[in-house]
């Protein structure tokens, strides 16, 4: 689902665009206080309506909702429709933003839409040249493969969204883990692009509701999850996270995972889920308390207590902690020593030492899911999702 956020906002958004426009006439229009000013003419509204679909960036739903919401009051007056269900997400979103304007006069709606898109066409930058892959990358995308010296690398990139993870990417990461299982590396190291390490779930991955509902969509949610945290416990390889920076949700719980965690000195560990109305995932629950003590991991877990790297060091989550400046530097050169190393012996070790858990790592999984399943089809995790949507809550 590479994309998801600007897929879905073009269908529910820019989408509504197209629609034949009512005639709207150019001329001075008195204002109030009895000064006449010019106001925004016909041939002004369409002329940033073609601006719009020719922007390359996307400008963030929150500026979308603004616009539609607009172009609705524009053309059609006040909102004249029922108002959603609370599982409609995207469409109580709209509905929302159309409401919040009231009856805002039609050549008002239309004279903040022009000054709007004039606004941020003026701030927007112009598109800068793609950079080439470099060798042994597979080009492009949300997420980045690689594979050398021994080391397969999987990359989050998609930095303009704090490496969100979408549907797509939890599909690629197991593709991903799936052949560096069988290729000639020693270590899998997965990290992020830019100054986030991940923001966890695409929380917009709950928006795009099937014909089945919002139960078919959590379901599809929960088996996607469980298969995608399985490719973790049963990965055969040491697995590495390098994290360059704030890491969030299913990005931390599945550390508990890996053997090894390297982070910068500006990472921070956030599991959030709570005020999303959600419960733990990536066996967390089951391997925080064990790591950390049941008291340390209910902080994290429960009530969405934000570590620094020091503070995830001390509890065992983080294996070592690096100043930003040399992070990339000396993780690298440890993990290209590690490979050295005879690679049956240390893949026979790590065996032993996980062979034991899996059976009960598995179980976690499964009861976790359905835990979410559950907990996606509530009114606390829809109410959550929309504030992020209309960006009135952040972490
Ligand atoms: C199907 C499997 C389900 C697995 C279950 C997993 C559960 C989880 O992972 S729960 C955790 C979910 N993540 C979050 O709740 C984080 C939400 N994001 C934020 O609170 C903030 O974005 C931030 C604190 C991570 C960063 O804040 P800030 O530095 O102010 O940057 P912006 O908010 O402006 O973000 C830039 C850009 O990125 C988009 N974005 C960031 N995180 C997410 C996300 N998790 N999902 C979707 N989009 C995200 C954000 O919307 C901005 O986009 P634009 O507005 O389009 O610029």
């Amino acid at each position: 689902m590479a994309q998801l956020v600007c897929g879905l906002a073009r269908r529910w958004c820019f989408g509504a665009l197209g629609s034949p426009l009512q005639a709207l006439h150019l001329q001075a229009l008195p204002l109030h206080l009895g000064r006449t000013v010019m106001r925004a003419s016909q041939k002004d509204f369409e002329s940033a309506l073609r601006q719009v679909k020719l922007w390359k960036k996307d400008p963030g739903n929150e500026v979308k909702l603004k616009l539609y919401a607009l172009y609705k009051q524009a053309t059609e007056g006040p909102c004249n429709l029922p108002k959603p269900g609370m599982m409609d997400l995207v469409n109580k979103a709209k509905w929302d933003a159309w409401s919040a304007l009231g009856s805002l006069p039609k050549e008002t709606a239309r004279e903040n839409y022009v000054d709007l898109v004039s606004s941020l066409s003026a701030a927007s930058e112009p598109p800068s040249p793609a950079k080439p892959a470099a060798d042994g990358e597979q080009a492009g995308g949300d997420l980045v493969v690689t594979s050398e010296n021994h080391i397969t690398t999987i990359t989050f990139n998609r930095p303009a969204k704090k490496n969100a993870i979408t549907t797509q990417m939890y599909r690629d990461i197991m593709l991903a883990l799936q052949a560096a299982s069988k290729d000639d590396s020693v270590l899998t190291v997965l990290t992020g692009n830019g100054d986030y390490y991940c923001s966890g779930n695409d929380l917009t991955n709950f928006t795009d509701i099937p014909p089945g509902g919002p139960e078919e969509k959590a379901r599809t949610n929960a088996v996607l999850l469980r298969e995608f945290v399985d490719y973790f416990i049963d990965f055969p390889k040491p697995l590495v996270a390098v994290v360059n920076g704030p890491a969030v949700g299913i990005s931390v719980t599945i550390l508990g995972l890996f053997d090894l965690v390297y982070a910068s000195d500006r990472a921070t560990f956030h599991t959030p889920f709570s005020p999303l109305g959600l419960s733990p995932e990536g066996c967390s629950s089951y391997t925080f308390p064990k790591m950390m003590g049941p008291s340390k991991a209910a902080e994290m877990l429960i009530f969405g207590r934000k570590l620094t790297a020091q503070e995830a060091c001390a509890q065992g989550l983080v294996t070592e902690v690096f100043p930003d400046s040399t992070l990339q530097k000396e993780v690298w050169t440890r993990l290209r020593a590690y490979t050295k190393l005879p690679p049956n012996a240390v893949r026979t070790s790590r065996e032993v030492m996980r062979s034991k858990g899996r059976e009960r790592l598995h179980a976690v999984n499964a009861e976790e899911c359905e835990a979410l399943r559950q907990r996606w089809l509530s009114e606390e995790c829809a109410s959550a999702v929309l504030r992020f949507m209309s960006r009135k809550a952040k972490l």
